[in-house]
């Protein structure tokens, strides 16, 4: 008797080396390459799949897992973050979910210093200046930003990108200072001469503030009104993790009160909606989700995706599994 091929589902678009290792182990369907499945097209479209390859935009939970049916034995996201995933329902119904790790690691941390230096050099209003062509010229008080040579950088969480950016600021001549759930080996330390200190602590006294934490129910508006009034009066906020990490409309008024000096945003709370108070805003620079956005990058994440598919299609373990509190 021979069984028909894997049925493999992929919501949207990805690299096509990716896709080729897709064809390898089973029937690709794309069914909507340039946008994307709305919630009731993914419903219809992973009926009886095998494996389901999705991205941060498409929300997994026990319902889709109830519209694919018996066959569905993995899930994979192209993303490190997985919080559009119902995980432990989606592992209680037998179904692995394996997420990117690793690949995007620097690619996310260059960009995080990229909204660094952008916002503490004021790169992105100098470039609405001059490309509105309004009236400027050299002038030794004009424009000034603020230096990051001595200043200290405050990471909450000391997680595989939050180490890749303590790493550059580390060469631009940053302090770093830590903060997080528990604290990292002591050699990490010692080798990013990064130091712990409690949350508190860290809002108050760091220069730059940098998110580099999962989006969790703990997580969710971590920044708000009352974190920003703790931070310093001249300091900086990055987020290039999750947007309800923080509290944007708090963020905004923050902003624009001068709570804090500026922001560097590459996440929304609702994206692609950006909250209208920061669009009026000179002092924050916003790019649109770019942290992972290299050709190079982008590629190796679907092609561990597409890895982690044929691994658990041809009953080998996954090489990123995401685990769950509930046993699969
Ligand atoms: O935001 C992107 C990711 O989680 O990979």
């Amino acid at each position: 008797m021979t069984h028909a091929p894997p049925r493999i589902v992929v919501t949207r678009q990805i690299a096509e080396p990716a896709l080729a290792l897709l064809r390898e182990a089973g029937d690709v369907d794309l069914p909507q390459p340039d946008r994307g499945l709305t919630e009731a097209e993914l419903h219809r479209a992973v009926a009886g799949a095998d494996a389901l390859v999705s991205t941060l935009q498409d929300r997994i939970d026990a319902s889709v897992i109830a519209a694919a049916g018996p066959r569905l034995r993995v899930v994979a996201t192209v993303a490190v973050g997985y919080d559009n995933i119902d995980v432990d329902a989606v592992t209680e119904r037998g179904v692995l979910v394996t997420n990117t790790p690793g690949v995007l690691t620097e690619a996310t941390a260059d960009l995080t210093f990229g909204l660094l230096l952008a916002v503490t050099r004021r790169i992105g209003e100098g470039e609405r200046l001059v490309r509105e062509q309004r009236p400027w010229e050299f002038r030794l008080d004009f424009m000034l930003g603020a230096g990051l040579q001595g200043r200290t950088l405050g990471i909450v969480g000391l997680g595989q990108i939050g180490r890749a950016v303590a790493r550059r600021a580390k060469a631009f001549g940053m302090e770093i200072a830590y903060t997080g759930r528990r604290r990292v080996p002591e050699e990490v330390e010692a080798e990013l001469s990064a130091r712990f200190l409690p949350q508190a602590e860290l809002l108050a006294s760091a220069d730059v503030v940098s998110l580099h934490c999962p989006l969790t129910p703990q997580t969710r508006h971590l920044i708000d009104a009352s974190a920003l009034a703790a931070m310093k009066p001249g300091a900086f906020l990055l987020n290039t993790t999750r947007g309800p990490v923080v509290d944007e409309d708090a963020l905004a008024r923050a902003l624009a009160d001068g709570v804090i000096a500026g922001a560097g945003l590459d996440v929304f709370e609702e994206e692609p909606h950006v909250h209208p108070g920061l669009l009026e805003l000179d002092n924050v620079v916003l790019t649109p989700h770019l942290g992972s956005a290299t050709v190079e990058t982008r590629t190796e994440m679907a092609l561990l995706a597409a890895r982690n598919v044929a691994a658990v299609l041809s009953d080998e373990p996954a090489l990123t599994p995401v685990r769950s509190k509930v046993a699969s």
